[in-house]
This record gives structure tokens, C-alpha cells and sequence, in this order.
């Protein structure tokens, strides 16, 4: 059923966001000097991708990534390294939940990779191990757009939150160990812009099936696309969006900005005293 978050205590949130911020900028050669931006908007989303709204269940007011049964979903191959680069934080912040880590964790990434501001609210709660979802509910790229389309519904989005919401695939790239998917990096590993799109109408692709037999799309300059991203051009009512997108990064940002939130609180309902907090970035504070 829906979670209630817990009123606000009076903790400053900015600090935690701050001592994020300062690893990530701190901790520039990972994943071959993309850093850990990418990764940890990817658990983010997927700690809260987990919500179906036909029956309240999963999303990321418990934290239950932290347990193994949903850590080692295959779907999360890799997110361990968002996992391990999060443990000293916790350390330091031991009173902030699993939850509140995980979501505050990607939305200081999407804003240090000069993404948009992401209001978050705090609150979450940590849950026992009995009440992880099982494995499963996460996408599989190997699919076309009705697949994407009802999956997005089940998280309780439309064809424009979709859309915006996979723009995330300008960031970080697909890792063969991880999901059997390799491809060089995107245009803008680690600066978050509209590139995705425009790259998706751009380039020439082509349909590969790589070393793992697993089919994927390649263009000239060496980038990649997963079935699930080339979807967006085929079906012309997510195609409309993916050309909005690629002329206007404003209007992609405004729109990323408000699904993200919202899948990041998924079957949560927040007191009206938590209000979203809305984070400076380490450069609008000359730190
Ligand atoms: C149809 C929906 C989606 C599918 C099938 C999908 C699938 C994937 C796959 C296969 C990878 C490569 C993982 C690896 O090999 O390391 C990936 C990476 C990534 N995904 Fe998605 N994804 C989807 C939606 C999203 C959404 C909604 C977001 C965030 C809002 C997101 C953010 C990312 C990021 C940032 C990466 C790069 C991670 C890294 O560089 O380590 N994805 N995705
Ligand atoms: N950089 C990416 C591009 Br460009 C296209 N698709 C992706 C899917 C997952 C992760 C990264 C990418």
C-alpha cells in the first residue's frame, strides 16, 4: 500500500548533497573518467522503478535495494559501485534512511552534470527484508514501444513523461559484463543535455548482433542505441516527443525535471510540512 513519509526532522539535507557532490567531482576516473554521475542516477531510478500502481507495491520509500534479493536482480548488474561509492556517505550521515540516500544520490548527480533542478522530498523509511518485490519489474531493453509503453504505465507515466524520462541515456553507457550490451560512450557521458535525442533523429543506425548474440543499434561515430531507445523514433506518437526534445533542451529539462521527481517518489505520500527542497550546486555555493 501507499507509504506515509515521516515528518521532517530538523537535519540539513544540503550537507549530505554537498558530500555527494564533492565525491563525485572528487572521484572523476571511474567507469574511464566518466565518474559515478551516470551510475548513480541509474540507481536511483531503479530503486524506484520497482512501483507497479495496480496494487501500491515497490518503489523507493523502503530502501529494499540494499538487500541482496533485489541487488542481485540481474536488471541491477553494475548499480553495486553506486552502492559502494554511497557507503561512506551513510557512514558520515548515519541518521539519513536507505531510501532518502538512494533518491538524494541521483538527483545530485543529474544537478552537479548540469542537469535540471530536482525537488526532493525526505522521509522515506527503511523496510524490512520481507518486503522487497521480487525481481522482474525493471525494463528489459530488448523490447519494442508497446512493451515501453505499458511498462511506463505500470510506473503510472504518459508517452511525454516516457520520453523524457529515457532522455537519461545521453548520460553514462551500457557495459557488456553489466547487461550484455557494449557500446562507446554517448555524446555527453557526463554532462547532462538533450544529446540523446538529437543523436537518436541525427545519426545513421544500424542493427548489430553483437558478440553475446544480443541485438543492438550502431551509428558511424561509434554510438550505440538499445532496441528499447530506437522504439522512440519508430512509433510516431513517442517520435513527436523525441523531436520536441531534440529542438528544445529547455523543454526537455522542464519535463525531466517533473517526471523524475515523481518517480522518485512513487507510492509515497509526503505531510505538507515536508516541502521539497530544492539543492544549490557545489558551484552556486563557490565550494
Ligand atoms: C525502457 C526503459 C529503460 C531500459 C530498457 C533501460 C536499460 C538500460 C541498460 C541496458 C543500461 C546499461 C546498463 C549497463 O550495461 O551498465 C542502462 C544504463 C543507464 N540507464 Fe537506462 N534504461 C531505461 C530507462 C532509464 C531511465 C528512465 C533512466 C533514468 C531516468 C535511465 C538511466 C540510465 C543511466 C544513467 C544509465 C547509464 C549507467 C552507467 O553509465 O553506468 N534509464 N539502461
Ligand atoms: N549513452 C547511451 C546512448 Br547514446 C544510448 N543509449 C544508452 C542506453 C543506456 C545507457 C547509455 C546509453
Amino acid at each position: 500500500g501507499v507509504h506515509v513519509a515521516e515528518k521532517e526532522a530538523k537535519r540539513d539535507y544540503q550537507e549530505v548533497y554537498n558530500a555527494i557532490a564533492t565525491k563525485i567531482r572528487d572521484e572523476d576516473e571511474y567507469d574511464n573518467y566518466i565518474g559515478y554521475g551516470p551510475v548513480l542516477v541509474r540507481l536511483a531510478w531503479h530503486s524506484s522503478g520497482t512501483f507497479d500502481r495496480n496494487d501500491n507495491s515497490g518503489g523507493s520509500f523502503g530502501g529494499t535495494y540494499r538487500f541482496k534479493k533485489e541487488m542481485n536482480d540481474p536488471s541491477n548488474k553494475g548499480l553495486q559501485n553506486a552502492f559502494d561509492f554511497l557507503r561512506p556517505i551513510h557512514e558520515q550521515f548515519p541518521w539519513i534512511s536507505s531510501g532518502d540516500l538512494y533518491t538524494l544520490g541521483g538527483v545530485t548527480a543529474v544537478q552537479e552534470m548540469m542537469g535540471p533542478k530536482i525537488p526532493w522530498r525526505s522521509g522515506r523509511v527503511d523496510q524490512p527484508e520481507n518486503t522487497v518485490p521480487d525481481n522482474g519489474r525493471l525494463p528489459d531493453a530488448s523490447q519494442g514501444a508497446s512493451y515501453v509503453r505499458n511498462l511506463f504505465d505500470r510506473l503510472g507515466f504518459g508517452d511525454r513523461e516516457t520520453v523524457a524520462l529515457i532522455g537519461a541515456h545521453a548520460l553514462g553507457k551500457t557495459h557488456y559484463e553489466n547487461s550484455g550490451y557494449e557500446g562507446p560512450w554517448g555524446p555527453s557521458p557526463n554532462v547532462f543535455t538533450n544529446d540523446f535525442f538529437v543523436n537518436l533523429l541525427n545519426a545513421h543506425w544500424t542493427l548489430n548482433t553483437n558478440k553475446k548474440g544480443v541485438k543492438q543499434w550502431d551509428n558511424d561515430q561509434g554510438h550505440m542505441m538499445l532496441p528499447t531507445d530506437m522504439a522512440l523514433v519508430k512509433d510516431p506518437k513517442y517520435r513527436k516527443l523525441v523531436e520536441e526534445y531534440a529542438k528544445d533542451q529547455d523543454v526537455f529539462f522542464r519535463d525531466f525535471s517533473k517526471a523524475f521527481a515523481k518517480l522518485l517518489e512513487n507510492n509515497i505520500k509526503f505531510p505538507d510540512q515536508n516541502k521539497p527542497h530544492y539543492f544549490k550546486t557545489l558551484d552556486e555555493q563557490d565550494l
